[in-house]
């Protein structure tokens, strides 16, 4: 496997990528294109490959997967977002302490700036009454407000890529558009690339502007949004739309 930096314009560009257990071959050539400041999405059921490809361009692949073959290109720093903000928050650290432990560790920064760099992420990411919160232990706040705590732990690090798995799946429905709507400013106001992970298509179609769709861990479709949910070409894509269409309306009969 080579590291390399990504294509030009572009903050991660994938080739051929191969990922194996002892079981056998997991991903099977993947490629994936994501151009600077663009929100790429990946799609399919559990078990498609979407996480390790996203997990594999950040070097955080789990004990007994590896890569096997392909190239990874990336220009940029890389920070991710996980689905369960429980387990990315230590529960026994404040969470303005997890955030100001960032911007001391990663960033240098004094501690009486790291406090004041807190606070301002707290604001960033809508944190009602943030010098309050700072003090707040994960247990004390919602899963929605948990989750962009984990997003200020991510910012803090500064980074120009967020990786996002799952990232609004644990949340109810109100709160996930909230957090996403959310992943959409942070992207257009810090210029920030995203790759989102996501088992649904509808979830994904909120924030990419392309998706790759994958399913039992190659790539069978990619395109923009308005061509893979206008004109699927693929069956497992229609599979995948028809999930998302049996969902009702919310306040529909
Ligand atoms: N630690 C592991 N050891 C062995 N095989 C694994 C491991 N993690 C994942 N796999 C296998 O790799 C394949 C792809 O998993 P991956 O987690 O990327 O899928 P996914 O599409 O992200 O699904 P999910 O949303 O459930 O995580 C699956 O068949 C899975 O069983």
């Amino acid at each position: 496997m080579t590291r390399t930096a990504a294509a030009p314009g572009h903050a991660v560009t994938v080739r051929g990528l191969a990922i194996a257990s002892r079981a056998g071959t997991l991903v099977h050539g993947v490629d994936l294109d994501v151009p600077a400041g663009a929100a790429v999405g990946l799609v399919g059921e559990s078990g498609s490959g979407k996480s390790l490809t996203l997990r594999s361009v950040i070097g955080l692949l789990p004990r007994g997967v590896e890569i096997t073959g392909g190239s990874i290109g990336v220009t940029g720093r890389l920070g991710m977002v996980f689905q369960d903000p429980s387990s990315a928050l230590d529960p026994l650290v404040t969470v303005g302490s997890q955030v100001i432990e960032v911007c001391r560790h990663v960033r240098g920064m004094t501690k009486a700036a790291a406090r004041r760099r807190a606070l301002e992420l707290f604001e960033e990411v809508g944190i009602p009454d943030p010098e309050r919160r700072l003090r707040s232990y994960p247990h004390e706040l919602s899963g929605g407000q948990r989750q962009r705590v984990v997003l200020a732990v991510a910012l803090a690090a500064e980074p120009d890529i967020l990786l996002c798995d799952e990232p609004t799946t644990a949340l109810d429905v109100t709160v996930q558009a909230q957090v996403l709507a959310l992943i959409e400013r942070l992207r257009v106001d810090r210029g920030l690339t995203v790759v989102f992970v996501s088992h649904d298509l509808a979830v994904v179609s909120q924030v990419c502007s392309t998706v790759s769709v994958m399913q039992a861990g190659r790539v069978v479709e990619s395109g923009t949004i308005d061509q893979v949910v206008g004109a699927p070409q693929h069956p497992y894509t229609r599979t995948l739309l028809d999930a998302v269409l049996e969902i009702p309306e919310a306040g529909a009969p």
